[in-house]
């Protein structure tokens, strides 16, 4: 083969080698279940204390959540039984194969979560995900030196509406770009995947040769169905917050994997 030859070989692998980054909700996207939900089984009947069910807020569930496991300390339940618990949640269809086809092609994967670190540490490493994720951001949690499960905000944030006062889905992807970026890695497309009403923030900072990923019948995928059929909804037109990138509904990972395939 000559020089010119295997150049040009090199240039057309080097223009098909697409920088992509895979950005992914846990609860209900890349899981199956919600794990703060999950974990309530632990409670005798899996029920909770009305005292503790009424912390519950839809702008933050931290604070519940920090309750839930004090509770379950207080009445034995030790980090092994968490664990246990958190190894029964099925990943949702199709994701492992999509994190394994993304991880083989070096696209760069994190996850987004409104859970906590310990949880998301669990089910990663039971499914042996975890060497495929190159970053989780979401609240820190720890075991403490009695071996009760404390958690933390991810941040405390006053900037958005849309998310909850603890994380910003929107402000973690686009400082996550931005050092990207100061590293020199700018990506040709991003594909957020998620499934609620959390994620609907980072969407709205998507560009238009990104991929916004509503699960289908969940609640992200209900409101940009709204967003994108005005007439249907109460509100005017003109409130309405615009959404630049493409939609792609999903029911299982492979639906997302067959698109990232055609744009290789
Ligand atoms: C208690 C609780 N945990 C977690 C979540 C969502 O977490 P994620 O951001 O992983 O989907 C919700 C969503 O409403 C929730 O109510
Ligand atoms: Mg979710």
């Amino acid at each position: 083969m000559t020089l010119l030859g295997k150049t040009a070989i090199f240039v057309t692998e080097m223009e098909n080698s697409r920088k992509m980054l895979l950005a992914i909700d846990f609860d209900h996207t890349l899981i199956d279940e919600n794990s703060d939900l999950w974990v309530k089984r632990l409670a005798p009947d899996g029920k909770l204390p009305d005292h503790i069910e009424a912390l519950y807020s839809s702008t933050g569930w931290t604070e519940y959540m920090g309750s839930i496991f004090q509770y379950l300390y207080d009445i034995g339940i030790k980090e092994d039984d968490i664990r246990k618990c958190m190894e029964e949640i099925l990943l949702t269809e199709g994701m492992a194969d999509l994190l394994k086809y993304c991880n083989d092609k070096s696209y760069e994967i994190i996850i987004i979560s409104d859970s906590n670190s310990v949880f998301i540490d669990m089910i990663l490493e039971h499914t042996q995900l975890q060497k495929m994720v190159t970053k989780v951001f979401t609240n820190p949690a720890f075991f403490d030196d009695a071996g009760c499960l404390k958690i933390e905000y991810y941040h405390h944030q006053d900037w958005c509406d849309l998310s909850t006062i603890n994380l910003c889905k929107g402000n973690i992807l686009q400082s996550y770009l931005e050092k990207r970026g100061e590293e020199g890695i700018n990506f040709d497309y991003i594909f957020y995947i998620g499934d609620g009403t959390n994620d609907f923030c980072p969407a709205l900072t998507l560009k238009e040769t990104d991929y916004v990923c509503p699960r289908i019948n969940f609640r992200l995928w209900k409101k940009i169905q709204k967003l994108k059929n005005p007439e249907s909804s109460e509100s005017s037109k003109e409130e309405l917050p615009q959404l630049k990138a493409q939609i792609l509904n999903w029911s299982s990972g492979l639906d997302i994997l067959e698109q990232i395939k055609q744009l290789e």
